[in-house]
C-alpha cells in the first residue's frame, strides 16, 4: 500500500481531504527520536520508534485482521502533521531533586511522575500553560499531595486546548478545599500564561485515580471554554468527555456524517453522545436529531450546545442507551439512520438487539475499540448485518489507539 493513500487522503466526499507533506514526516520522525522522556519510563507512545507510515500499516494490517471478515477496510486515515495533536494534558504534582515541585505523567505501572517539560504529542500552549502553573505554585509554595502519607495539597493540573478560538482552560486539583491565596496565586498564572482564560479550583480528597473530584470553584473567567467542530460551537468544561484530536475529530465525524448519506428528512438518534457532538453536527442534513447520554452534566451540555447554536431539531436525554433504544422499539417508533458511539467497553446485547427492532437504514458504528466493535458487529452478523465500508481514522498517533467507523446496513 502506498503512503500517500495511507497519509489522510479521504476516500469518501470529504470536507477534509489532505494532501501528505513528506518533509514534515521526516522532520517529525528525526524529532522522535530525540524524546527524552521515553528513556525515562513515560510509556505514553508505544509506536514512537517507528515511522509514521510503517505505524499506519500496522494499524491497517490489524483493522483488516480484526474486521476485515465484515465488509471492506478502506485505508486508515493518518495526519498530515502527526505530532502536537492533543488538545488535554493532566499533570501531576511531585517533589524533584532538591524539594523542587514538579509535575508530569506517571511512569508506566507506578505512581512514580517522571517531569515532563515539553511533550511531542501536546499542543505546544499547553506545555506553556502547566509551566505558568507549576511555576506559580512553587512561588506560592504549594506542596504536592503525597497519597500514601496524606499530606500536601495539590494533585493535579488539567488544561484544555480549543484550536478554534486558541483559549485554554486550567484546573488545578487539589486534594483540601482551602488554597491560600487563591486569588493573587490566580493573577500571578494569568500574568504568566495570557491564554489561560479561566482557571478552576477542584477539589478531589478521594484516594485512587480517577483525577477530578465532584467540587469546583471558578478562580476567574467562565469555567469554561468553546471549540468549533464542523461548523458547530462547543462548550468544554473541565470534566465533559471532548475528543483529544481535534484536526482527526472533524475528520471523523465527518466520515461518518456522509457515510450517513443523510437527505435532510431522516430521523436520526445519536446514542452514547457526549456533548451532542455527533448528532449536533448532523443536525443540518438530517430531518430530527434525539441523542441519549449516560452522564448527566454531559447530556445539560448537549442541551445547552444546541440551544447556543440555535439548533432547533435536535433534543437530547440523559439516561442509558441501551434502556432508550428498546423503549423507542417497544413503543414501535422509526428511525432512519444511528449513529452510535459507545466506550472503550462496546455496546451490549439489549442495544444491538433493540437496533434490530427498529431496523434503521443504516446504522455508523464509530469505535475506539476494534476488539469490542468485532464482537459487537459479529452478535449483528449473525442477526443479518453486514458492514457496506469499514473505515480507520488514526486519532491517536505514536500509540496502539485506532478508532473505527464502520457503516452498517441489514438485509431486508
Ligand atoms: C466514546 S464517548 C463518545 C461521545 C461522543 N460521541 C463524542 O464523540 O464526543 C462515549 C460516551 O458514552 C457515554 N456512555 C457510557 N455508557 C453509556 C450508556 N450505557 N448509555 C449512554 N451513554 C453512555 C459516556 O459517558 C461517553 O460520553
Amino acid at each position: 500500500m502506498s503512503i500517500s493513500i495511507l497519509l489522510g487522503r479521504r476516500p469518501l466526499s470529504g470536507l477534509f481531504g489532505r494532501s501528505v507533506d513528506m518533509g514534515a514526516q521526516m522532520e517529525g520522525i528525526s524529532r522522535a527520536g530525540r524524546c527524552p522522556l521515553e528513556k525515562r519510563g513515560c510509556g505514553g507512545c508505544p509506536m514512537l520508534s517507528l515511522p509514521y507510515e510503517e505505524q499506519l500499516k500496522r494499524k491497517q494490517a490489524k483493522l483488516e485482521e480484526l474486521l476485515g471478515k465484515f465488509g471492506p477496510v478502506a485505508p486508515i486515515l493518518g495526519m498530515e502533521h502527526p505530532w502536537h495533536y492533543r488538545n488535554k494534558v493532566i499533570s501531576s504534582f511531585a517533589w524533584g531533586p532538591g524539594k523542587n515541585l514538579v509535575s508530569g505523567i506517571y511512569a508506566q505501572g507506578t505512581h512514580r511522575v517522571v517531569p515532563v517539560e515539553q511533550c511531542l504529542l501536546h499542543r505546544e500552549v499547553l506545555d506553556q500553560a502547566v509551566a505558568a502553573v507549576r511555576q506559580a505554585a512553587r512561588e506560592f509554595r504549594y506542596q504536592p499531595f503525597d497519597e500514601n502519607r496524606r499530606t500536601g495539597l495539590i494533585r493535579h493540573v488539567l488544561c484544555r486546548h480549543s484550536l478554534s478560538t486558541g483559549e485554554v482552560l486550567a484546573v488545578l486539583v487539589t486534594a483540601s478545599p482551602v488554597l491560600p491565596g487563591a486569588r493573587a496565586f490566580a493573577a500571578r498564572v494569568k500574568e504568566l500564561c495570557p491564554a489561560i482564560v479561566t482557571l478552576a479550583q477542584n477539589v478531589n480528597p478521594r484516594p485512587g485515580s480517577a483525577v477530578l473530584g465532584d467540587r469546583e470553584k471558578i478562580l476567574y473567567g467562565r469555567g469554561y471554554i468553546e471549540d468549533v467542530l464542523c461548523g458547530v460551537k462547543f462548550r468544554i468544561a473541565p470534566s465533559s468527555f471532548y475528543q483529544i484530536n481535534p484536526v482527526q475529530t472533524e475528520v471523523l465525524y465527518s466520515t461518518a456524517i456522509s457515510a450517513a448519506r443523510l437527505t435532510g428528512k431522516e430521523r436520526v438518534l445519536d446514542a452514547y453522545c457526549g456533548v451532542g457532538t455527533i448528532g449536533l453536527s448532523a443536525a443540518a442534513h438530517a430531518g430530527s436529531v434525539v441523542g441519549v447520554e449516560l452522564n448527566r452534566s454531559a447530556a445539560a451540555c448537549a442541551v445547552d450546545n444546541a440551544k447556543a447554536n440555535n439548533i432547533r431539531n435536535a433534543r437530547f436525554r440523559c439516561g442509558d442507551a441501551a434502556a432508550f433504544l428498546d423503549g423507542m422499539a417497544a413503543r414501535g417508533e422509526q428511525l432512519d439512520v444511528v449513529f452510535l458511539d459507545p466506550p472503550r467497553a462496546g455496546s451490549t446485547p439489549v442495544f444491538l438487539d433493540a437496533l434490530c427492532r427498529v431496523s434503521p437504514a443504516r446504522a455508523v458504528y464509530i469505535s475506539c475499540n476494534p476488539e469490542t466493535q468485532r464482537r459487537d458487529l459479529e452478535y449483528l452478523a449473525a442477526r443479518g448485518w453486514r458492514a457496506e465500508s469499514i473505515q480507520g481514522v488514526d486519532m491517536f498517533p505514536h500509540t496502539e489507539h485506532i478508532e473505527t467507523v464502520a457503516v452498517l446496513t441489514r438485509r431486508r
